[in-house]
């Protein structure tokens, strides 16, 4: 069985699309673990909702600490094929990705590669910068990660066109219905080459 690893910093919404994809028999995987750097995290709830163990690393909970090394080994010790990035906030160090190699898979909410990645460029930046720039459309990228932000090889894209009066709110909505189809899509495209 192919297990996965959840890295998320707030709602772990794609976390739960994969979660339930899973119990659908859409994808054939485990996740396994879930780590957060958030202590207010509703990733926490939401783990304990599918009895998924679930742990909080960050500076301040272990300070002076490799964090790095540290998820490193807990998503090794629970035996992770590949690691999730479910809206992760953190960049992604040197241990973690020499330990899993295009293993780790990031949704970004715009199409990439564009202005609308690297740093600043998360959660609702990313909408706010598209809308102020008029574009007239956006999308949901999926991909492997490097050590540089959203940078990494590019699984698949979804796009959508933006209404004339596309505020933040309506289409960070849209986005969010976008990936959770692209987060199945992009999982079974990767575990039918595993
Ligand atoms: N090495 C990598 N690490 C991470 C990647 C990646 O592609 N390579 N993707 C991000 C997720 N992400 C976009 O998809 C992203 C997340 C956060 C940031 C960012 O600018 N973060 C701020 C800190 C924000 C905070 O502390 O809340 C920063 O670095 O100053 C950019 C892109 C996950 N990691
Ligand atoms: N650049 C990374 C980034 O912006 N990721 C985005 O964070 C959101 C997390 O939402 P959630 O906490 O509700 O799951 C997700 O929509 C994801 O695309």
């Amino acid at each position: 069985m192919i297990k996965i690893g959840i890295l998320a910093s707030y709602n772990g919404s794609g976390f739960e699309t994969l979660q339930k994809a899973i119990n659908d028999k859409k994808i054939d995987a485990q996740i396994v673990v879930v780590i957060t750097n958030n202590t207010n995290a509703k990733v926490l709830e939401k783990a304990e909702k599918y009895d998924i163990p679930n742990f909080i690393i960050n500076d301040k909970r272990y300070p002076g600490q490799d964090i790095d090394d540290k998820i490193t080994r807990l998503l090794l010790e629970f035996g992770c094929d590949y690691v999730f990035l479910s809206g992760y906030m953190k960049k992604i160090e040197s241990k973690l990705i020499a330990a899993y190699h295009n293993k780790i898979i990031n949704t970004h909410p715009a199409l990439l590669p564009s202005s609308y990645g690297g740093k600043g460029m998360y959660g609702r930046n990313v909408h706010e910068a598209i809308i102020k720039n008029g574009e007239k459309k956006s999308g949901v990228t999926i991909h492997f990660v490097n050590e540089v932000y959203d940078d990494g090889e590019i699984i698949l894209t979804k796009e959508l066109e933006l209404d004339d009066n596309e505020t933040v709110d309506s289409l960070e909505s849209k986005i969010k219905d976008l990936e959770s189809l692209a987060i199945i899509e992009a999982f079974q495209k990767v575990l039918a080459n595993h």
